[in-house]
């Protein structure tokens, strides 16, 4: 079974990926308002998506979630197969749509996330599998930083860390992204962005790649 589907909807969809603290939420922000003052209708998405399966993979996330009996975080394939019916809910839901309308749909993570990190400790190929039904998206910015920076970006930006936020965790990530994209890259366009650099330069890097994608005829 081909483990990519493609779809020619009249919009743009983007995706951005990176370890957490690369600057992928700061990316999408600021790609969008570039892009939405130009005149371009755009949404802005993430996943886990803010729909009921992408709730519930927040609440495991931060050890809301879990195991009776403090057991512990839910079964890696229980999120990996959780992480899948939330893409499906999500593209369903908001991403298909805005793409029948003709929209730039700007998704900060997707299937590229779920190779990386349940790919980490699950068969890449059987979560590959388990993601068939996602559609390939027109474009994937990488932004890639060392886990050291990620790590330092995290550490300012604050907040409570996540499941998978243990640095060891993170530079296993780290690896299991640039096997993820040796995987898919022949089927889609994925694009490696020097995250290291300011924001302002990474902004500039993603929109040479995204004007490409937005002149792109159907
Ligand atoms: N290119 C950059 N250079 C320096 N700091 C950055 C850069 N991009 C993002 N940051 C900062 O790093 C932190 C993490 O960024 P964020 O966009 O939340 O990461 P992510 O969504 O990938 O986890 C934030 O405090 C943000 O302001
Ligand atoms: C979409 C997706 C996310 N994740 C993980 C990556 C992040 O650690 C977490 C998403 O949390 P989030 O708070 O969005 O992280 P960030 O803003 O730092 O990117 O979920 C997976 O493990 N698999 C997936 O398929």
């Amino acid at each position: 079974m081909s483990a990519v589907r493609k779809v020619a909807l009249p919009g743009r969809f983007i995706v951005l990926e990176g370890l957490d603290g690369a600057g992928t939420t700061t990316q999408t922000e600021r790609l969008a308002s570039v892009l939405k003052a130009e005149g371009h209708a755009v949404v802005t998405t993430r996943e886990p998506s803010d729909g009921p399966v992408g709730t519930m993979l927040r609440q495991a996330l931060t050890g809301r979630l879990g195991l009776p009996h403090g057991r512990g975080p839910l079964a890696q394939e229980t999120l990996a197969l959780l992480f899948a019916a939330d893409r499906t809910d999500h593209l369903h839901a908001r991403v298909l749509p805005a793409l029948e309308q003709g929209k730039v749909v700007l998704c900060d993570r997707y299937v590229l996330s779920s190779l990386a990190y349940q790919g980490a400790s699950l068969s890449m190929e059987w979560v590959n599998t388990v993601n068939s039904h996602a559609v390939s998206p027109d474009l994937t910015l990488f932004v890639g930083v060392d886990p050291q920076v990620a790590a330092t970006r995290r550490a300012v930006r604050g907040g409570p860390a996540e499941l998978f936020e243990a640095d060891e965790a993170q530079r296993r990530i780290a690896l299991q992204y640039l096997k993820a994209i040796e995987l898919r890259e022949n089927h889609e366009r994925i694009v490696h962005i020097d995250g290291e650099l300011s924001v302002e330069a990474v902004t500039e890097a993603c929109l040479v790649e995204v004007r490409q994608v937005l002149a792109r005829k159907r």
